[in-house]
């Protein structure tokens, strides 16, 4: 514990580094991971190969998240780059204990979810839980309310949740393909007025969250609020 604290955010603004989401589901440990180069980002100073295998797999995050990006938004009719382009890497901490989510939708555009052996990821359809199980090799791709509503609804986010096994550690990596805090997001003009669709949401913002110092826990979800126009 003495060497993940180690890690814990360098700066109240940015939450890249250690940190535990405490839920009823199970306590969830992360290490929170910006783009490499970040001077934001910490790593563990015992493991010198740490840093470098994750900055790697964060660039195929990238590349993933690119090819991913781009067939939405030709599916959408949309030119290649919209912009949204924000990326972070969460991947739990290891020789965690306990890592369940508590059931929620992801804010940002898309998630790529690399889940180890372990089952837990469930998504809720029609009322009713369906695992996903891990396969390997392969990838999980979650929307998230972000391009829900860029959409306009043409994608809908995946409510999900991990569920903790008894005496079973889990780790999974998780990146998050987002727009970065404090930005305007509404239904994009090309799927709504430019075609004549109504929106079907009014334009929210994307509030900055407020994170806690030092092994502190920290919401989960960040805000978001209605405009009222
Ligand atoms: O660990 C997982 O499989 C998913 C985690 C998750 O849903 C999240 O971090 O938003
Ligand atoms: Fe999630």
């Amino acid at each position: 514990m003495e060497e993940k604290l180690k890690c814990s955010p360098i700066s109240t603004l940015n939450p890249a580094g250690y940190g535990r989401m405490d839920s009823y589901i199970g306590n969830n440990e992360r290490l929170r991971i910006d783009a490499p180069g970040s001077s934001c980002n910490v790593f563990p100073c015992s493991s010198t190969g740490y840093r470098k295998t994750m900055e790697e797999i964060f660039k195929e995050f990238e590349k993933v998240s690119e090819l991913v990006e781009s067939v939405i938004n030709d599916f959408l009719g949309l030119p290649t780059d919209k912009g949204y382009h924000d990326r972070l890497a969460l991947p739990p901490a290891t020789d965690i204990t306990s890592n369940g989510r508590d059931e929620h939708l992801d804010s940002n555009c898309i998630t790529f979810v690399l889940q180890d052996d372990v089952v837990g990821l469930e998504v809720k359809k029609d009322k009713q839980w369906i695992p996903i199980p891990p396969v390997k090799g392969s990838l999980v791709v979650n929307i998230g309310v972000i391009l829900q509503v860029l959409s306009n609804k043409r994608f809908e986010a995946a409510r999900h949740r991990v569920v903790k096994h008894r005496g079973r550690s889990r780790n999974s990596i998780v990146f998050f393909n987002g727009l970065g805090t404090n930005k305007w997001v509404e239904p994009l003009p090309e799927l709504t007025r430019e075609i004549g669709e109504a929106p079907k949401y009014r334009s929210r913002i994307r509030v900055q969250r407020v994170y806690r110092s030092k092994g502190q826990s920290s919401s989960s979800q960040p805000t978001q609020s209605r405009r009222s126009d």
